[in-house]
């Protein structure tokens, strides 16, 4: 079945430089063989360019984890390629994909996987230092500001409440100035307050600090928050919706769900 839909796109990912901070090329996963085998990603082409938040939405097992794993080097492809900025990673090995992550790549998960022991001020510090690389001291400031974290530095995480411990997290990964940050569900475990004020934070370092954000969500609220939304589908790039809104989105999520039942099969095509 083909499970392509048009949703409303304006294709306006091509910054005014042109640059771009990941590039996908026929990047395709399967895992297991013969009869169990699974096309987990099939073919992927997408581009996110620099400067730029974006949100990647589907159906449970659609593939999004995936894609995820395998643009920030998490995971190896089965064939195709996958770039950051000019670097293919899917031509490195496993020692160069290592450092690729600790100097190249910042990671925002949804269990906030901070040290218990240590204040949010190591927690921020501690991977840059313990990599033998300096803190820039400014950067640490702008950041600690922007994150609304001054009055918590000397806190240990079970003194933060869960957005507050989510925003060292991302303090921490945003502090060796990554080209690219990869959040995978950063609101999963956040009541909706802070989980909205978490994704303005993720925005605001977009907006105001130039970062590149590429999030995995299930939640079409928090989609919103992001430049523009990748849709994808069994294994493959469904749809895009650029400035979203949190209706816009759920317009699109109900397309692909009409393709998965039997009105799709008599070949119309949801929401073109
Ligand atoms: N290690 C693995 N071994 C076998 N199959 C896998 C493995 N990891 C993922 N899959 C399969 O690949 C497909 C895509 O999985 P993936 O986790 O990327 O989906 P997802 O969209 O992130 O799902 P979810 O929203 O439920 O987290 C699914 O069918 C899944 O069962």
């Amino acid at each position: 079945m083909d499970t392509t839909v048009f949703v409303p796109v304006n294709d306006t990912d091509t910054p005014a430089d042109g640059r771009l901070a990941v590039r996908a090329r026929g990047l395709t996963k399967t895992y297991g063989t013969g009869e169990a085998q699974v096309r987990a990603l099939d073919g992927v082409d997408v581009d996110f360019a620099e400067g730029r938040f974006t949100a990647i939405m589907g159906p449970s097992g659609s593939g999004k984890s995936t894609l995820m794993h395998l643009l920030a080097g998490l995971d190896t492809a089965t064939s195709g390629q996958a770039f950051l900025g000019t670097t293919e990673i899917t031509g490195l090995g496993d020692k160069a994909l290592t450092r690729l992550r600790r100097d190249r790549v910042g990671f925002v998960f949804q269990q906030f996987n901070l040290l218990p022991m240590f204040s949010a001020r190591d927690n921020i510090t501690l991977p840059l230092e313990l990599a033998g690389a300096k803190v820039d001291h400014v950067w640490f400031d702008t950041l600690v500001r922007t994150l609304g974290l001054e009055q918590r530095l000397e806190h240990r995480p079970s003194e933060l409440s869960g957005g507050q411990q989510q925003r060292v997290a991302i303090a921490r990964a945003l502090i060796a100035q990554p080209e690219v940050v990869f959040a995978d569900e950063p609101t999963g475990n956040l009541d909706s307050r802070s989980g909205a004020e978490v994704l303005s934070f993720l925005r605001r370092s977009v907006r105001e600090l130039g970062r590149t954000i590429i999030m995995v969500t299930h939640d079409p609220a928090a989609a919103a928050y992001a430049d523009r939304v990748i849709l994808i589908a069994d294994g493959r790039i469904a749809g895009e919706i650029s400035d979203p809104t949190p209706e816009a989105v759920l317009a699109g999520l109900d397309a692909l769900r009409s393709l998965e039942g039997p009105v799709a099969d008599d070949g119309t095509q949801a929401g073109a």
